[in-house]
Formats: C-alpha cells, structure tokens, sequence
C-alpha cells in the first residue's frame, strides 16, 4: 500500500490548478446512463473514484473514452443500450455514489438490481431517503441479501417529495430518476450544494427540464428521452478549500486558479479571521499568511455553510493557533477519526459529542499517521507540511479517491513531499 512521505518546515509559494470536482463528476457520470447518445464531459479529475465508477458504468453497456483535450482531460461516455441493470457489491461497497446509478437505470430501463453502498465511514450513512423518493416516483422497491430490487415496469410517474432533512446524494438521485418520468415532480427540502446545480445544469444541456436548482425547491418536469450533450464538470470546491488551507498552515503564498472563489467563501471568511490575507480574483484565490494563527471557531453545515468535506483540514490549522477553538460537526456523526492521528502529531484535541475542543500548540512534529477517510487524509498532509521532521501518511489509497495529483501540486510550490510505493521500507531511526 502506498504512502506518502512529507518533510515539513517548507513554506509554499506557488499556483495550484484546480481540478473538477469529483462530487459533480461522479454524479454527471452516472446521469450519462439516461440518454443513449454520447455525453462528453471536460474538466474531468482523474481520479480513483472516476475509474471505478467507469468500471460499474461499462458493466452496463457504456463504452468510455477517456483523452486529453484543448481544456484538459475528458471522457466520452456512450451507452446506446444498457445491456445490464446489475450493480455488484464489490464494486459498489467502494464508494457511496455508485449506489446514485440506481434512479437512472430504473428510469432507463425499468428494473435494476444494485448493491447496498459503502464509501467513506464517516457515519451510519443510511439509503432510505433515495429510497423513500425512488418509491414517491413509483418504482417498487424489494430488499434483500445486500441489494435493492428495483422496478418500475411501465415507467416512474412525477410525484411531490418533502426531504425530512437536506440530503446531497438523495436529492441528486431522486433529480435524475424524475428527468424521465412521467409529469412533474415538485422536491421540496432539497440540497443546494454547487455540484446539485452542475447536474441540473448538466441535465437541462441534454434536454432536461429542471428548474430551481440551487434553491431548496426542484421543480422537473418529465421529459420522454435525453440527447447527447458536452459538459465542462464544476472546479473542485473542497479540493480548492483544502490547498488553501494548506496555504494557510504551510505560511508562503499560495495560488489557486480555475477556481470560483464565491464557492468557498465561508471558509475564506475564516481564513481571513485566522489571519491570513486573502485575495478573491475572478478565477483565482490568493491565501498568504506569515503572522500567528488565531483560534476560529467552525460549525459545519449544508451549502453555503461550512463544508464538513473541510472539516477535518481546519482542524489541523487549528491545532497550530494561538489559543482554543471549538469545531463542531453537525453532518455525519462519526467524522472525527482524524483527530486521535493529530493528536500523533502533538496536536492538543478533545472530542466531546460532535464537538471537538483543540487547544492550539506552539509546534507539531512529524510520526506515522493513518489515514482513515478522505478528507481525514488530507488534513494529515496539511499537518505535516507545518511539522518539525517526518511524517508519514500511510493508506493513501483514501487520498487517491479525491485528490488528482496532490503531491506534483504540492511539491510544484516547494513543499517537500513524496509517495512511497508499495512496502518501500522507512528508515526510522531507533
Ligand atoms: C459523493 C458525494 O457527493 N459525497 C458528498 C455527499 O455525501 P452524501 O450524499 O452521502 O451526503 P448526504 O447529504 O446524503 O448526507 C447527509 C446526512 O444525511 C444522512 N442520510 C443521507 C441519506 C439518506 O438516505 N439517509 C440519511 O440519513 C447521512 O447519513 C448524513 O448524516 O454530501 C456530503 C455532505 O455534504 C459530503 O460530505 C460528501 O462528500
Ligand atoms: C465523504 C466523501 O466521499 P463519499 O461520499 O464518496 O464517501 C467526500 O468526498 O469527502
């Protein structure tokens, strides 16, 4: 299992490119299945999750081409026939979103069979909503032995959903099974993070008739098929919050381009409160911080609250203020694992509920760490740009799920920072 190797004490100057977000792309990626012409989307991360998810995708008939084109990677995704509405565990245990490939194929075809989900575990992360709104629209839902049986033989019919509460993955999966169905479907309730906007956007390109996107009311109106489209996938919101908070830790200036600032604004606001000088462009972020670090409190939220996918990496700036701050995690209820692998590091936190007290230290230095989700990896490789010596992030494969290239980024603005492949030995001295 690779590992990544990070020699801390370097400041960062330098730009860093934004990649496409992986939460919209997976998402646009699984829509793709409802038209049977080809769907081109640029900006494509190349990342572990959209491999997998390619992977599922073929298993039903689509046929991918990935290549580089005049604004960046791409792929072409092409189903002109769902030739199987089957999606295995062992594929979907992997990552929550491929479960999202259940309301299209349904819409599609009328039936699907699709693993219970895994991904990142940060919480209980329950299904019922999907499914819940997946009935409201008429498809008749079986469960057994790890996964869904879906049908809806004559087709789902427009219906009104009221989420009990907001829900990313629900509201992006009840939006692409009603694009299909027959009359309108009102959803009340619903998510309105910038990648829910980017699929309806996306939708619309293909001859969807979605409206309200970005507002907690949806309004689809059901149409008979979908064309082709191209799309460009919206900049990655967390990835860019999280290079700016290594910015911040790190101290030097940093670059974000091929951003839009205005998605990450609330964490910006407490940049600036944490005491770094930020410049918003029209594409870029500039994050420079040479003074102390002063405590900020953080309560996570729906967008356009604090992201919690940035929790974890304002944590780790946070164990380096002066002073105590109070993070509090309102989203999942198991999204603290990256604290006892700080607290590796020297850093001073305590978990109460979902709040976590962190009493900054003057200094954090470098250990093996383990990386435990997502995002909880990337914290650790903030902290350890700031570390006194070493650190070691091991079971990287979690980074890889999110980040394109996050060492090369990294290292292009002078951190010192490597992967290790495989079992390569570290040399630890006694
Ligand atoms: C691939 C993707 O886009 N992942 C993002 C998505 O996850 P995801 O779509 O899984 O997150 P949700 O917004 O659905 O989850 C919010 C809360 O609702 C609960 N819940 C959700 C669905 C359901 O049927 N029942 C239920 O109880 C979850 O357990 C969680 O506590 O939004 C999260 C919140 O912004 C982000 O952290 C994830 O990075
Ligand atoms: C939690 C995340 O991903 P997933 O929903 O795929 O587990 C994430 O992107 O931070």
């Amino acid at each position: 299992m690779d590992r990544i190797a990070i020699e801390g004490g370097h400041p960062l100057f330098g730009d860093i490119p934004v990649s496409g977000a992986k939460n919209s792309a997976i998402k646009l990626m699984a829509a793709s299945l409802l038209t049977s012409e080809p769907v081109r989307l640029t900006n494509m991360p190349r990342l572990a999750d959209t491999r997998l998810l390619g992977r599922l995708l073929q298993r039903f008939g689509t046929q991918i081409a990935e290549s580089d084109g005049p604004d960046g990677p791409q792929t072409l995704l092409h189903t002109p026939e769902i030739t199987s509405a089957f999606a295995p565990y062992d594929l979907v245990r992997q990552m929550r979103a491929s479960f999202n490939v259940l309301g299209p194929l349904i819409a599609r075809t009328g039936h699907a069979k699709v693993s219970l989900p895994g991904g990142c575990t940060i919480g209980a992360r329950p299904v019922d909503l999907h499914l819940k709104a997946l009935e409201a629209l008429g498809a008749h839902i079986d469960m057994h032995e790890g996964y869904v049986f879906a049908q809806a033989p004559r087709g789902l019919k427009g219906a009104e959903i009221e989420f009990p509460f907001v829900s990313v993955g629900a509201t992006e999966h009840a939006l692409m099974a009603a694009v299909l169905a027959h009359g309108t479907t009102v959803m009340k309730n619903a998510a309105c993070e910038p990648e829910i906007v980017d699929l309806a956007e996306c939708l619309n390109a293909m001859g969807a008739k979605v409206s309200g996107a970005g507002t907690s009311t949806l309004v689809i109106e059901g149409v008979t098929s979908l064309k082709g489209a191209d799309w460009s996938v919206i900049c990655d919101r967390i990835e860019a919050g999280t290079y700016a908070v290594a910015g911040a830790m790190a101290g030097g200036e940093v670059r974000l381009t091929k951003v839009r600032p205005e998605l990450i604004s609330i964490l910006l606001d407490k940049l600036v409160e944490a005491g770094c000088d930020v410049e918003r462009g029209d594409n870029t972020v500039t994050i420079r911080r040479s003074g102390k670090i002063r405590p900020v409190d953080v309560t996570t939220d729906v967008y356009p609250g604090f992201a919690t996918d940035l929790q974890a990496q304002f944590m780790a700036l946070m164990a380096l203020a002066e002073g105590e701050s109070v993070i509090r995690e309102t989203i999942f209820e198991n999204r603290f694992m990256h604290v006892p692998e700080l607290g590796r590091l020297g850093a001073d936190i305590r978990v109460t509920g979902n709040e976590a007290r962190v009493h900054g230290v003057s200094e954090l230095r470098g250990a093996q760490v383990m990386a435990t989700d997502l995002r909880a990896s990337a914290s650790l490789v903030i902290a350890g740009l700031a570390a006194r010596g070493e650190t070691i992030v091991n079971r990287v494969y979690h980074l890889d799920r999110g980040f394109e290239n996050l060492e090369g980024k990294l290292s292009a603005c002078g951190a010192v920072i490597k992967r290790l492949k495989g079992d390569e030995p570290i040399m630890e001295d006694e």
